[in-house]
């Protein structure tokens, strides 16, 4: 059995709907297996900032494919949830990356584990550390605390549990 971390992202109305979608598509998998899930967090756009807050979250999965067959999932998923790929790092109806998958290192065509951009991502880090407060990032070999301590105040700002009130407004 593996275990692997994925990060789920949406800012494309309606954006609860969307995560709720993805995780019931992720369930529908017999091979898939969802052990834990964090909080739902708005957050800042980062990158390209001229789009709206997302809606972010992070899961701890059990499966029985392989990485290259986990991605191949979460792109099923993302496009049965509609995604179209334009603008780089710009608005999703949902975005499921594989943040870690056992503690593995490696690269294989267009996967690369663990992602390369997740030490710095205040809407990656919080929540993870949140269903994974000991774990200690491959590769880096350092704890997701210890990443979020080195974060700016300014990003940590930018990310915030998401209230039941805002839900059922949404
Ligand atoms: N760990 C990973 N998880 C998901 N996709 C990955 C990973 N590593 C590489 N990729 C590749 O990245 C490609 C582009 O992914 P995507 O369009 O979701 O990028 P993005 O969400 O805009 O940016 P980011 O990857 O920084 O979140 C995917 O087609 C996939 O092949
Ligand atoms: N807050 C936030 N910003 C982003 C996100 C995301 O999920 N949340 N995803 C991106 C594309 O990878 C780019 N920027």
């Amino acid at each position: 059995m593996n275990r692997a971390y994925l990060a789920l992202g949406t800012n494309i109305e309606p954006r609860y709907k969307h995560l709720l979608k993805a995780l019931e598509l992720l369930k529908r998998n017999e091979q898939i297996s969802i052990k834990r899930q964090s909080s739902i967090y708005e957050t800042t756009p980062v990158g390209y900032t001229d789009q709206a807050d997302f809606l972010n979250m992070v899961i701890e999965v059990e499966t029985t494919l392989s990485s290259m067959e986990l991605l191949a999932y979460s792109q099923s998923v993302e496009l049965q949830l509609g995604r179209k790929r334009d603008i780089r790092f710009g608005p999703r109806t949902i975005d499921l990356d594989i943040l870690t998958y056992n503690q593995e290192n490696s690269t294989v065509e267009r996967l690369i584990i663990p992602h390369p951009r997740m030490h710095e991502r205040a809407f990656v880090l919080v929540p993870l550390q949140e269903i994974a407060p000991d774990m200690i990032l491959p590769v880096w070999n350092k704890s997701v605390v210890d990443f979020i301590n080195d974060l700016p105040d300014t990003d940590i700002k930018d990310v915030s549990i998401w209230t039941q009130n805002e839900l059922e407004e949404e």
